[in-house]
């Protein structure tokens, strides 16, 4: 007998549970009233979930995020380069009026993601110091410490994952041009300021189910499964345009920076060894051809 559940959306509505559905953009699609009053949202409001918590931090009001120092933007590169990569995960968080949630994040195939927040500030909080640290912790063996990005650590082991799994798609390397030049003209600050700005631009731009991480001083990885290696080209392209305007460097706004990156597609029996040193080597060819572009190997 089919299954018919003709309650549910109403029961969904009317649950204390927060629940709410973000599409493969990140961008609110459902939320139910309980997630609409914990995160102060006004009904037929759909942000992204940048925008939620960029307002939340704003107007101190959501999500109370504890573990930046003041720095949201750099916690919001650290958060986005976790957010949505694994099917299911589920994680304590507290609000600003003082509650505490159990948050599931379950994310299909197309990069939808159903989260469910569960208050429990009544139930027993003993322990509840030793598991934020302990997460704070874990996040801290993954994310690279300057930019707030995932770590060389972290993305070798997502990439040991998609070969392991013999998951289709795309490595890319990125490595900024000139790095060295940049960091003699403007020091070793104004050099670190073009690392953040570049994690950052390129963290906002990373669709759900890729992974981006700094795996050296001015080199970066990015996983892109299940995609042509055109598709990738194009994709990264996009990206490397949009670098061309930024101005990272206030001291000099006339400052620009360029990036080469070389990408290859994932073949049967690569190891991850080989898809690194292909990936490697048509990032040399790019700046072998002149640097700013990407060359497919
Ligand atoms: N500011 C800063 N510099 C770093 C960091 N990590 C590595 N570097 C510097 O990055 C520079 C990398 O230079 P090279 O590998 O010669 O490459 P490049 O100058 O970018 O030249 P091409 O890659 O050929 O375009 C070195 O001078 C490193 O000292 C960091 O965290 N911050």
């Amino acid at each position: 007998m089919p299954l018919t559940l003709p309650n549910l959306p109403s029961l969904i509505h009317e649950t204390r549970n927060a629940i709410a559905i973000f599409d493969e953009t990140d961008r609110l699609h459902y939320a139910n009233p309980a997630f609409r009053a914990a995160l102060h949202l006004a009904e037929e409001d759909y942000p992204t979930w940048v925008e939620l918590m960029r307002r939340g931090w704003q107007t101190s009001t959501g999500t109370h995020i504890t573990s930046c120092n003041g720095d949201f933007e750099k916690w919001l590169s650290s958060a986005l380069s976790r957010r949505g990569k694994l099917p299911f995960r589920g994680f304590e968080t507290s609000l600003h009026d003082g509650r505490w949630i159990w948050v599931t994040e379950t994310v299909d195939a197309h990069g939808w993601m159903l989260y469910i927040g569960v208050e429990i500030t009544s139930l027993a909080t003993e322990g509840r110091e030793l598991r934020s640290d302990r997460d704070v912790a874990l996040r801290a063996s993954q994310t690279d410490e300057l930019t707030g990005i995932a770590n060389r650590r972290y993305m070798m082991q997502r990439l040991d994952n998609m070969v392991s799994n013999r998951i289709q798609g795309c490595v890319a390397i990125l490595d900024i041009d000139h790095f060295k030049s940049i960091n003699d003209a403007y020091g070793h600050a104004g050099g670190d300021a073009v690392l953040v700005d570049f994690a950052r631009k390129v963290g906002h731009s990373v669709r759900r189910g890729d992974d981006f991480g700094r795996i050296g001083g001015e080199e970066f990885l990015f996983l892109l499964p299940d995609i042509e290696v055109d598709n990738a080209g194009q994709l990264l392209d996009r990206i490397r345009h949009t670098l061309l305007d930024a101005c990272p460097i206030l001291q000099a706004p006339e400052f620009r920076y360029t990036v080469s990156i070389g990408i290859t597609a994932i073949q049967a029996g690569d190891s991850t060894q080989s898809l690194l040193s292909r990936a490697d080597k048509a990032c040399y060819e790019a700046k072998r051809q002149g640097r700013n572009r990407s060359v497919c190997m």
